[in-house]
């Protein structure tokens, strides 16, 4: 058996052992770990393709710009992880016509180890530089080429692995766009140049097959290689309907370089009084007024589609060449003014530049929408106050209509009432004397009688008969019968005060004065004064027997209404006094207490 405490260095060599094991397997992760994300690293730096681009050019010169700025951008919008190496040729300012050796020996330093997969040109500079060099620097390489001037498919019959985009300017439809705007238009003037090969090529197009055309119906001035100057002198000789085309460059020289088309084209427009066309973006706002204007970024667009497709592996053989190339149509707002030319002028469709902020124009349909609702709702508000008017005078009209109505109801009502109250009247009135009838004699009477059959008061009765009457009509007539009648019914009427006492006719000749609450002794008087006042009416009788005048008798009850008795018992007393005056001859008053205890 071993002593554990002897084996010491044994032990001490196995625990380093685990230590060095621990150790070597944490560098093992770790180093892996380092190679994964050197890797990771590598993966994310790795480009889908390397394309370089070779601009005939310089960075600042907005055509070029613009290309490269459309080319940029559909890359971007690809998805893809695409290196672009660009160089500019700057063969504008610098024309080095064939002597490219310097130019094709730094880009062989550059590019031998560093090879692109694709290369795109621009303008036919770059272009004539690529094929020139191509065998020695870009062998087999896929070529697209844009902006290259006028391209005819023999420039490429004998060259493979290319395709691109034609750059043709439309002279012949950028004129007739011009003679719409200015039909007056007699002469066209052109200026070309021959200094570059793509301008020289633009020239020999034009006097090929389109001057030719146009000769037949414009006077056609073309002012080729002159400098400003001689510009100046030619277009100061032409008629004031003259157009100018900038179709090529004026031969001056800046310091050191040649012009830009840019300072081109602010030169001429400067000098000229004629309105001037151009074919390219770069043109503008330098004084043109317009033209079918190719553009710059849509060319670079147009040449990053085609190598984006070749990238995706199509053959660039199958990509046929496009020749169509993308125009637009531009003018400037402030060289439209200056030569009176009005937006309603332009082809439909023209882009303006320069124009100034018009609220019209800008929200034209917003401001007609906006007005139009104005007007509908002003007329809908016309309306609504003329229909609340009309309902306020149909209203008013009502309301005097109804208020004459309730005037005339009340004032029927009124005649009605009237009517009612005299037929009322005329039913309990005799049509003779004026006085009460006996219905109405009889009613009241049987009223008062209830009225005051409990109440312990008295009702007087008084009963009037004309004395020998019989003979007076047949004496005077009965017509003059009917007219003592009447003076005698007059008197009792202006003695008999009203309600509740009650003057009536009783029957023929007889009449009778109901008297509630009346004691015999003022029944009596006034029965007396009836008798007198009849008689002072001096209504001659001369067949009377007591008088020459007419006379009347009267006999006077006084009753006190109680349940036994009745209203006909009075009436017979009464009359049973009236008898008694007749009996005792005629033209008196014969009056009896009837009240119990009462003597006659
Ligand atoms: N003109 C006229 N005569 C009337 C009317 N009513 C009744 N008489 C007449 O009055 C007369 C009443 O006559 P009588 O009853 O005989 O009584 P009298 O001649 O008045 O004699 P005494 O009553 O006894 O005084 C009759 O001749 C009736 O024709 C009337 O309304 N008009």
């Amino acid at each position: 058996m071993q002593d554990l405490f002897t084996d010491t260095p044994l032990r001490q060599r196995r625990f380093c052992g685990i230590v060095a094991l621990g150790l070597a397997r944490w560098l093992a992760v770790l180093a892996m770990l380092c190679i994964l994300c050197a890797q990771q690293a590598q993966s994310a730096e790795a480009a889908d393709a390397h394309i370089l681009f070779i601009n005939s050019y310089h960075p600042g010169y907005s055509w070029s710009d613009g290309i490269e700025e459309g080319f940029r951008e559909r890359l971007n919008v690809s998805g893809k992880k695409i290196e672009l190496s660009i160089e500019y040729l700057d063969s504008r300012r610098f024309p080095y016509g064939a002597q490219t050796e310097p130019l094709a020996q730094a880009m062989e330093a550059k590019y031998t180890n560093y090879r692109p997969s694709l290369i795109v040109v621009s303008d036919n500079a770059a272009f004539d530089f690529v094929i020139q060099h191509r065998t020695r620097l870009f062998a087999e390489l896929p070529i697209v080429f844009c902006g290259y001037n006028n391209f005819r498919p023999d420039v490429i019959q004998h060259i493979s692995d290319i395709t691109g985009i034609n750059e043709e300017i439309a002279i012949e439809d950028t004129v007739a766009m011009a003679l719409k705007v200015h039909p007056q238009t007699r002469t066209l003037a052109f200026i070309v140049s021959t200094g570059e090969a793509s301008s020289k090529r633009i020239g020999e197009v034009a006097e090929e097959s389109v001057f030719p055309k146009l000769r037949e119906r414009f006077d056609v001035v073309v002012m080729k290689d002159a400098s400003v100057a001689q510009i100046r002198q030619r277009l100061a000789g032409l008629p004031k309907e003259t157009v100018l085309f900038l179709s090529g460059q004026a031969t001056d020289q800046g310091a050191g370089r040649a012009l830009t088309p840019a300072e081109n084209g602010r030169l001429i427009t400067a000098i000229s009084p004629f309105p001037a066309y151009t074919f390219w973006d770069f043109h503008l706002k330098e004084g043109v007024i317009g033209g079918h204007i190719i553009t710059g970024p849509e060319q670079g667009r147009t040449a990053a589609d085609l190598a984006l497709r070749v990238l995706d592996g199509t053959s660039v053989n199958d990509i046929p060449v496009i020749m169509t190339t993308p125009t637009r149509d531009i003018f400037d707002y402030r060289v439209m003014e200056r030569f009176g030319v009005r937006p309603a002028d332009l082809p439909a469709g023209a882009h303006i530049i320069h124009q100034p902020f018009s609220l019209w124009d800008s929200y034209r349909w917003q401001i007609i929408g906006i007005v139009t609702l104005l007007i509908a709702e002003t007329v809908l508000i016309g309306l609504l106050l003329q229909i609340a008017r009309d309902r306020r005078r149909a209203l008013t009209a009502l309301a005097q209509e109804r208020a004459q109505l309730e005037h005339r109801v009340a004032e029927r009502t009124k005649e009605l009432q009237q009517a009612n109250t005299k037929m009322a009247l005329l039913s309990i009135t005799d049509g003779l004397t004026g006085l009460a009838n006996r219905r109405h004699f009889d009613e009241v009477l049987e009223s008062e009688y209830a009225r005051l059959r409990y109440s312990g008061l008295p009702l007087s009765l008084i009963i009037l008969d004309v004395d020998y009457f019989k003979l007076f009509n047949d004496t005077y007539g009965h017509v003059s019968g009917d007219d003592c009648l009447r003076r005698i019914a007059a008197v009792l009427t202006s003695l008999v005060h009203c309600t509740p006492n009650l003057a009536a006719r009783y029957g023929g000749e007889e009449l009778a004065i109901i008297l509630p609450e009346t004691e015999l002794q003022a029944a009596t008087v006034l029965a007396e004064r009836i008798r007198s006042g009849i008689e002072q009416q001096a209504i001659p009788h001369k067949a009377s027997c007591v008088s020459h005048y007419v006379t009347v008798s009267l006999g006077v009850i006084t009753v006190v209404p109680t349940a036994l008795s009745v209203a006909a018992e009075a009436v017979k007393l009464a009359d049973a006094q009236l008898y008694q005056a007749k009996a005792n001859g005629r033209n008196r008053v014969v009056a009896l207490d009837a009240r119990p205890h009462q003597g006659g």
